[in-house]
């Protein structure tokens, strides 16, 4: 069974308050992109394993979509052995959702094979207990997410724009932006206070706003240069996404996008990918 695994961005993201565990309470316009990771799942196997050529995911049962697998099947009360395998497309530790959206989609994806014998609800459950963002990619079309994540209302106005990423050879440690963050300090309070859910018309252009993303540009400063350099050349906006340093620019045409991607990857040091958004 072959699936698509789509990454996400953060449209806004504005972090509200921390939590006695440690977890942090957000109001974020998440939506899917079309920047795809591609699993191949194998049935029939003499026993469970999980193969991906990226350095940095692990191909032991530590990784999320092993991770989901084994969930999966305890909930079931029956176990067979699958295979994962992992083309990964989406870059890694980069704000952008990657290994969240590979559970969502082996939950999904046994779920099916299994005749459905969960309902998609207790599916968000359980891949809640595997990540915050599991839910959202389990939801799969734009959605304002509250709670840690898990709360998802969708977001029904078009969002009409080009996504041109920019990713970076480093990459970041979630926990870690989190932990770093002051939240004395953060600014998207007043950026997204007009934000309704019923406004007809509303250009998220408007709203971008990262509350992490002074925490990991103040060690990054690449991140303030792309977005810079995307508005330059004539992004409508740009942020950085989640826990980043992947950081977007929404164009309105796909020309401009596709140049400036052009212009910018001739730096050597910046991976350019041009997406839409789903649903
Ligand atoms: C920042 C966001 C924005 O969409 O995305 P990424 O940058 O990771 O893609 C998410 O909040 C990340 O979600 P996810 O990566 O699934 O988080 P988890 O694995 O559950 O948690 C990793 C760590 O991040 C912190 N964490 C996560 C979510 C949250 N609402 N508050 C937190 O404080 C916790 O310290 C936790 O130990
Ligand atoms: N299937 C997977 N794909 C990507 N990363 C994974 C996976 N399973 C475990 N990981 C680990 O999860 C961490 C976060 O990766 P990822 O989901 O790509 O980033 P982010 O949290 O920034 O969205 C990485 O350090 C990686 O080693």
């Amino acid at each position: 069974m072959e699936v698509l695994c789509p990454a996400k961005i953060n449209l806004f993201l504005h972090v509200t308050g921390r939590r006695p565990d440690g977890y942090h309470d957000l109001f974020s316009l998440m939506a899917p992109v079309s920047l795809c990771d591609r699993l191949t799942l194998r049935f029939g196997v003499p026993e469970t394993g999980l193969t991906c050529d990226h350095p940095l995911v692990p191909e032991n049962e530590t990784n999320l979509a092993w991770r989901a697998a084994d969930l999966f099947f305890t909930a079931l009360g029956q176990y067979a052995p699958v295979h994962i395998g992992i083309d990964k497309q989406i870059p890694v530790a980069a704000g952008l959702g990657g290994g969240s959206s590979n559970a969502a989609s082996v939950l999904m994806a046994l779920n099916r094979h299994y005749g459905h014998p969960f309902s998609r609800e207790h599916l968000m459950r359980m891949g809640l207990s595997l990540g915050a963002d599991v839910p959202f990619f389990i939801f799969g079309k734009p959605a304002i997410a509250t709670g840690i994540g898990e709360k998802l209302v969708p977001y029904e106005n078009v969002i009409h724009y080009h996504v041109l990423l920019i990713a970076f050879e480093f990459s970041v440690s979630t926990a870690g932006v989190y932990k770093n963050l002051n939240l004395g300090l953060t600014n998207c309070k007043k950026i997204i206070k007009s934000f309704s859910l019923k406004k007809q018309g509303f250009d998220v252009a408007h709203y971008l706003c990262n509350d992490l993303e002074t925490v990991t540009a103040s060690d990054y400063p690449d991140i303030i240069l792309a977005k810079k350099s995307l508005v330059d050349h004539g992004a409508k906006g740009a942020l950085m996404s989640g826990s980043g340093p992947t950081v977007f620019g929404l164009f309105s045409d796909a020309e401009t996008a596709e140049k400036t991607g052009r212009s910018l990857s001739q730096n050597g040091k910046w991976a350019v990918y041009l997406a839409n958004l789903i649903g």
